[in-house]
């Protein structure tokens, strides 16, 4: 049986609830192997994240820690210059057998910014795409993603086949979790427990990150 992988990029400034969570219930709805989180070193499509890449890093590898089927993967931070995702895609397809099956998570936020993404229209030869839903965002769509849609959306994501090129979108309850809104509540020193697992919490707390400066 060919390898099913779902690989979840993103700044992670911090990671939280809402990126574990999804990674979990895409892990167990698809059937997936594992699931990957590979944090961005330098975003390209941002502002420079708060927090630098290393510390980013452990914050996500303390999170998954012990998580059966989610594991972390540094390779963004391994090479140099702005983290492509189309390079990352090239590099896990070196990697790995060729009928491994790659499934990209993202949100739909993530998901609208697809048409400006560095060599976008390559990044369905290497994977599948699975877009969650997040609470909040519009519903319309750029022109150039629809008509994407209507050449590649599969109906439900278990008629994802091969291993690339197609695209499902997730019912999946969204939890209205963001980084931006935990980097507001640390600079106002309010608590977030239970909105990021306890040992980033700790981390956070001890390297006096996001401007929180008491106990959290
Ligand atoms: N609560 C959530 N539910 C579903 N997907 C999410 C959620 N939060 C983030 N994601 C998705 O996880 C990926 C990485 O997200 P990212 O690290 O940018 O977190 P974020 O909370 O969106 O951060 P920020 O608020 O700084 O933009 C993106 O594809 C994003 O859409
Ligand atoms: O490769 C690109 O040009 C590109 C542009 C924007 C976003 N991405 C990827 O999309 C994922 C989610 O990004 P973000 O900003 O929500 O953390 C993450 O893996 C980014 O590397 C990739």
């Amino acid at each position: 049986m060919a390898k099913k992988i779902g690989i979840l990029g993103g700044t992670f400034d911090p990671v939280h609830i809402g990126h574990l969570r999804s990674a979990i219930e895409v892990l167990e709805d698809c059937e997936l192997d594992e699931v990957r989180l590979i944090p961005g070193a330098v975003p390209p499509h941002r502002a420079t994240p708060m927090v630098g890449a290393q510390q980013r890093l452990d914050m996500v590898r303390l999170a998954v820690e012990g998580v059966a089927g989610l594991s972390v993967d540094d390779r963004e931070l391994r090479r140099e210059g702005p983290s492509w995702s189309i390079d990352t895609l090239v590099s896990l397809r070196e990697e790995l057998p060729s009928q491994a099956q790659l499934y990209f998570i993202l949100g739909q936020d993530a998901f609208a910014g697809l048409p400006g993404w560095h060599r976008w229209q390559e990044v369905l030869l290497h994977c599948h795409l699975l877009v969650l839903q997040r609470p909040d965002m519009p519903a319309a769509l750029p022109d150039a993603l629809q008509q994407l849609l209507q050449q590649r959306q599969v109906a439900h994501h278990s008629g994802l086949q091969g291993p690339g090129g197609q695209i499902a979108l997730l019912e999946q309850p969204p939890l209205p979790v963001s980084a931006t809104a935990i980097r507001g509540a640390l600079a106002e020193q309010r608590n977030i427990r239970f909105l990021v697992p306890d040992a980033v919490r700790d981390y956070i707390q001890q390297h006096g990150l996001y401007g929180a400066i008491h106990s959290i």
